[in-house]
């Protein structure tokens, strides 16, 4: 069974809430709340019905980029890229309690990251996508098993989640590089039916 995680994106059919109500039901048992550009308002109006719909379904709530935010609701933790707060200063204002994962783009990346205290990594993009803006450079199936066997060599004993572009045919050979699970968005939200599509990529 794959780990995934499901990031929320809005779309013409479905807004931030149908997305994650969508993975919840397909199977997917990590939600992560990016709402780029939306106010914290906006954040805590679409937490205040996603955070219940997680713990219904035991799953992981971590919110993009807002560290306030997290601590305010008591999410599971926050994911957080280059221009966001620092790992280590997160992980002052949150505690040890949080999941506090770092976006990498590079093996330097990590260990940037690793120093700081992360507890996962988001690597990526895989591929070229358009659910984020300012893509880094792609990283691909070479790219994750070069980090990958370049962490083993350091003894980096982090989980590195791929993401970008992901769809379900990428998932055997993405997770043959040994990285630990896979981010997605889009491949769901964009499915004739999101739901069977998130269980599929849950069972692949
Ligand atoms: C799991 C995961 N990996 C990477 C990202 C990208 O985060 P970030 O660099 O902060 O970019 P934005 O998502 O803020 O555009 C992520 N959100 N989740
Ligand atoms: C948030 C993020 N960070 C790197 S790619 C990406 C978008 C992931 O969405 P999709 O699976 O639709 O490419
Ligand atoms: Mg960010």
């Amino acid at each position: 069974m794959t780990q995934i995680q499901f990031i929320t994106h809005a779309t013409d059919r479905f807004g931030y809430v149908d997305g994650a109500r969508m993975a919840l039901e397909g199977g997917c048992r990590w939600v992560q709340l990016r709402m780029k550009g939306a106010t914290d308002a906006e954040v805590l109006a679409a937490a205040a019905e996603i955070q219940p719909l997680c713990r219904q379904h035991e799953a992981l709530f971590v919110i993009d980029d807002r560290v306030h935010l997290a601590k305010q609701i008591k999410a599971d933790g926050v994911h957080l890229g280059k221009n966001d707060m620092p790992v280590d200063e997160a992980r002052r204002v949150l505690g040890e309690e949080f999941i506090i994962g770092g976006t990498a783009n590079t093996f330097e990346d990590i260990e940037r990251l690793y120093r700081q205290g992360a507890d996962y990594i988001g690597c990526g993009p895989f591929r070229f996508t358009t659910t984020k803006q300012n893509l880094a450079p792609i990283v691909g199936l070479e790219g994750y098993f070069t980090i990958v066997n370049r962490m083993r060599a350091a003894g980096i004993p982090l989980p590195v989640v791929a993401i970008g572009g992901i769809c379900y045919d990428d998932i055997p050979a993405i997770i043959r590089t040994g990285v630990r699970g896979i981010a997605v968005s889009g491949a769901v939200l964009n499915a004739a039916d999101p739901v069977a599509e998130m269980r599929r990529m849950i069972d692949a």
